[in-house]
């Protein structure tokens, strides 16, 4: 059978520009269709730009804690404009470079939605196109939940090309969205409240990592309101009035839901061409990224295992392993280096203390908080914690865990160490670098052992 393509990728996001680019380069007939801008979420409304805001927000404090160090500032103000527009400069700049990652070796870009036929065609407006592997990348989108006025409020792709900033907004939901969110509109001084059902925020991270970082959002001046869930949403005066499951009303200028992501499978005729999907629209895969027709495989959030870049980076290169190597894929989901960029940040690695005593593993626990050096004279109250997971059978580190200024920057590096194997004698025997927070994961003694 003649197709037009060797491969043939819906989304050009994380993971469909790697795999299109790479399959090609390597010499596969690829094409790609994308019907928004090329990058994918991560590029345009994910990742990068709510770094750049993230950035953004963070200097609002240097004029206040340069103070202790001898600096005097004008007063300082915001250019909401200024940030948004050079940020979406910045990132038409990658567009760019997306286009030329994937037309130098030779990938053709179909602008347009794409959706399957059969299992070998795929239809991107009214061209039908063959190909003998289809890869389906189309990630996920933005998940609000049904109430009364659920069409009032903002997701985090509106947060980029806000119009106006508000001045004071809700921010709903307790994962990643929500506490990055959460940071950037306080620190860009927006009077921000970020509001959770549950008792705790960040689930599935570990539980004093849960409570320290909620005290430090809350240090920094967000209002954070757990148990409490939103019953109604209308628009009075140009405003949001908030109507709560407990009966309070509140008053916001925006509501910004952060309550999770699904997959973007609606119109992509999945069921039709016999592909299964989970309840929420996931597609279902096998160790290869197959899903249930032979010819089609899925990566990246769209199989909704884990919503990170990287990670659909790695699933795209071990099926590049796999169709031109033969190598099984064999991608190891465990320890998987995470940061949280909050304010203050958060980066995990490996076993939280629940995850292991769910595990039945006999744990040391090492941790400790305390005021980083920088904040001696900065004035700030802010405070750094830090944990490690032990196996005393093997004396191996499980996790890592972090909260508190570049804790992004740093679980990488233990990220490469939990992944080694290596042991708390390894790490009581690397010299610290001095002086940095970091050096505390190389110097806990035994009076940091938790009582547990
Ligand atoms: C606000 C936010 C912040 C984030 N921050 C981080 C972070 O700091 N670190 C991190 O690792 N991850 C982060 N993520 C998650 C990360 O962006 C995703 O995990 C990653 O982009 C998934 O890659 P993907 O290839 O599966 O899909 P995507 O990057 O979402 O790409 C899918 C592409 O497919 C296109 N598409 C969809 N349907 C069709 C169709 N039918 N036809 C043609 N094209 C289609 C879409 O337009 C999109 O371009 C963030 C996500 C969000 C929303
Ligand atoms: N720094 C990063 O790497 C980064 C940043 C942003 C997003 N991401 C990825 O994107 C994914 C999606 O982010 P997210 O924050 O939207 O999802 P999430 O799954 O991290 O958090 C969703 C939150 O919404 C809550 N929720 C769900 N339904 C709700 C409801 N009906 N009412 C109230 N609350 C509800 C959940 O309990 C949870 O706390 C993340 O899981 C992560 O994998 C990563």
């Amino acid at each position: 059978m003649n197709y037009q393509y060797d491969l043939f990728v819906i989304g050009a996001g994380s993971g469909g520009v790697r795999a299109s680019r790479v399959a090609a380069s390597k010499g596969f007939k690829v094409g790609v269709a994308e019907f928004q801008a090329l990058g994918g979420t991560c590029v345009n409304i994910g990742c990068v730009p709510k770094k750049l805001f993230v950035y953004g927000s963070e200097y609002s404090h240097v004029a206040e804690q340069a103070k202790g160090y001898g600096w005097e500032f004008a007063k300082p103000s915001f250019d909401w404009a200024t940030l948004r527009d050079n940020k979406s400069k910045e990132i038409e700049r990658l567009n760019g470079i997306y286009k030329n990652l994937l037309e130098n070796p030779g990938v053709t870009i179909h602008q347009g939605y794409g959706e399957l036929v059969d299992a070998h065609t795929v239809k991107v407006g009214h061209e039908l196109i063959s190909a003998e592997r289809i890869l389906i990348a189309v990630g996920a989108k933005p998940f609000v939940p049904e109430f009364p006025g659920n069409d009032l409020v903002l997701v985090s792709d509106d947060m980029f090309y806000l119009e106006e900033l508000p001045k004071s907004i809700l921010v709903v939901g307790g994962g990643y969205i929500a506490v990055e969110f959460a940071g950037i509109c306080q620190g860009l001084g927006v009077e921000t409240t970020l509001m959770y059902r549950g008792d705790k925020l960040l689930r599935g991270f570990d539980e004093d990592v849960r409570d320290f970082a909620s005290n430090e959002y809350a240090r920094a001046g967000v209002n954070v309101e757990l148990n409490s869930d939103v019953e109604k949403i209308e628009s009075v005066d140009g405003q949001k009035q908030v109507t709560l499951k407990d009966g309070r009303v509140l008053m916001f200028d925006e509501v910004l839901y952060a309550t999770g992501r699904v997959p973007n499978t609606g119109a992509l005729n999945l069921q039709q061409v016999g592909i299964e999907t989970t309840k929420n629209g996931a597609i279902v895969v096998n160790d290869r990224y197959q899903s249930s027709v032979e010819s089609v495989y899925a990566i990246g959030d769209v199989t909704d295992r884990v919503q990170l870049t990287p990670v659909a980076i790695k699933e795209a290169m071990a099926l590049i392993g796999y169709w031109f190597d033969g190598v099984e894929p064999n991608f190891d989901y465990d320890n998987i280096p995470t940061a949280v960029f909050s304010q203050p940040p958060i980066g995990t690695v490996g076993l939280s203390e629940q995850e292991a005593d769910q595990r039945g593993l006999d744990i040391d626990v090492y941790q400790t908080d305390f005021r980083a050096m920088k904040h001696t004279l900065s004035g700030a109250q802010e405070r750094t914690f830090m944990k490690l997971i032990v196996d005393r059978a093997t004396d191996r580190v499980l996790g890592a865990h972090m909260v508190g200024d570049y804790a992004g920057e740093i679980i990488q590096g233990l990220g490469i160490a939990l992944k080694a194997g290596a042991t708390k004698a390894h790490f009581d025997s690397t010299v610290g670098v001095h002086p940095t927070s970091a050096e505390e994961f190389v110097t806990f003694s035994a009076g940091s052992l938790k009582k547990r």
